[in-house]
């Protein structure tokens, strides 16, 4: 079953090649000569290809935030069939009208294993989100959990790009642009509309994904911290140009305003054989993140650990930031470590790649790896009793935070969960007990 069918993937995975860098024009040629020279349509494109364009921006977009890509394929893309509704499956969207904002500290065990076989279509369940797919504002949380590799069919998103962070199980994703690898540990994303398929690398698969329907994620300034830091530009790896010339019928699937439709072409969709461009697909892998952080007093706000940004259309007011807590020395002085007790105007998701978070008591019934919690706008939170009692104690001797990777989407607009969330198994229903037994320590 699932596993074995697996090890090709692997193969295929160890040897990728890639193009490094974030936000530039890459180009790629599979076959020596396909990429056009000095422009983009030629009256015929070389050997034969079709020329298209895939747009991320709007055509007048300011440069910087330009994005789009010249695919040269086998066949176009229009040469398809009517799209009709497909299964839904479990994934939601934007707007969330089912259930009323929470304002109550949420969390969730991992998603159960499935029954039968899931691929990572199938296995994508919505957790809730904010705004509007149709506006192209805000972003829902998902998680998957996939035993089977997707086979004969492809998956698209017109509503957003696709943040997938592996938790566990590493996949193999075929995009229309190339091969990427996304090990536990990496993030990978789809750009919105790029067609891909998802293979599996081991037995199973698990993880999250944030589907962010506002502006591209793109690399937080740097200000004061100067040229370099935080998630370096160079470490991002887009693919290298890869297609199939198979015939026969594959399904592609396409996330449109909320729902999915499916039209099937008689050859692969993954048929482009040189492109360039800056709308792409990327890896990166957060060890590679250069964590910076207080070497005097006080714990640093989160800010510091952004990786990606989605900005709004207020400046400083992410749409939303996606943050990482990598393994890091702790050295302040005179200073409680962990995360501090606050109420924050931002929503914070969070979810756990490996190990445990230094705020919350880890094991079971605990923030675990495949877990996750929401704090929505101003809910109370912080460290938990025991992690406070710890922190309050400890001899603050410099300090290696290495046990744990943990991450956040934080927005500006609260979260609304799903009914499916909301009424999960997994949810933990007594996790306000986690701040109970605070001692009172004042002394007038
Ligand atoms: O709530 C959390 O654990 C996330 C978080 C971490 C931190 O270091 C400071 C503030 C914050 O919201
Ligand atoms: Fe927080």
């Amino acid at each position: 079953m699932a596993g074995t069918g697996n090890e090709q993937a692997r193969k295929t995975a160890e040897g990728l090649a890639y193009s490094s860098g974030f936000g530039n024009e890459h180009s790629s040629e599979a076959v020596t000569g396909a990429l056009p020279v000095g422009r983009n349509s030629p009256q015929l494109a070389p050997l034969g290809l079709y020329a298209e364009q895939l747009s991320g921006s709007a055509f007048t977009e300011p440069r910087r935030h330009n994005h789009r890509s010249w695919l040269y394929r086998i066949r176009p893309s229009a040469a398809h069939p009517p799209f009709v509704r497909a299964e839904q499956g479990a994934i939601r969207s934007a707007p969330f009208t089912d259930c009323v904002p929470d304002p109550n500290r949420l969390r969730w065990n991992p998603l159960p294993e499935p029954t039968g076989p899931v691929d990572f279509l199938d296995g994508l369940w919505t957790l809730g989100g904010n705004g509007d797919a149709t506006q192209r504002t805000g972003m829902a949380v998902h998680l998957y959990y996939a035993n089977s590799s997707m086979t004969q069919r492809v998956f698209s998103d017109a509503d957003g790009e696709l943040l997938i962070v592996p938790e566990r199980g590493g996949l193999l994703l075929r995009t229309e642009l190339g091969l990427l690898r996304a090990e536990p540990g990496h993030v990978a994303l789809i750009p919105r509309g790029v067609r891909f398929r998802v293979e599996l690398l081991d037995a199973d698969a698990r993880g999250y994904v944030c589907e962010n329907y506002g502006q591209p994620f793109q690399l937080p300034d740097l200000g004061p911290i100067g040229a370099n830091g935080l998630a370096n530009a160079r470490d991002f790896l887009a693919p290298v140009a890869a297609y199939e010339d198979v015939e026969g019928d594959f399904e592609v699937v396409n996330k449109f305003c909320g729902n999915l439709w499916k039209a099937t072409y008689d050859h692969s969709p993954l048929d482009v054989v040189a492109w360039h461009g800056n709308h792409v697909p990327y890896v990166y892998d957060l060890h590679r993140f250069n964590v910076i952080g207080s070497i005097s007093y006080d714990h640093p706000d989160p800010s510091i650990f952004t990786v990606l940004t989605s900005p709004s259309d207020t400046p400083g007011l992410a749409g939303v930031d996606f943050v990482v807590f990598a393994p890091r020395w702790l050295v302040g002085e005179d200073t409680f470590r962990p995360p501090y007790f606050h109420r924050n105007v931002m929503s914070e998701y969070m979810g756990l790649i490996e190990g445990a978070y230094d705020a919350k008591t880890a094991g079971k019934g605990g923030f675990v790896p495949g877990g996750s919690s929401l704090h929505n706008m101003m809910s109370a939170h912080g460290p938990d009793r025991e992690t406070f009692d710890r922190a309050s104690a400890a001899e603050l001797k410099p300090q290696k935070v290495d046990d744990g990777l943990a991450f956040m989407f934080e927005t500006r607009w609260p979260l609304t969960l799903t009914e499916q969330a909301r009424d999960a198994e997994h949810l933990q229903r007594r996790y306000d007990d986690v701040w109970q037994g605070l001692q009172r320590h004042f002394r007038p």
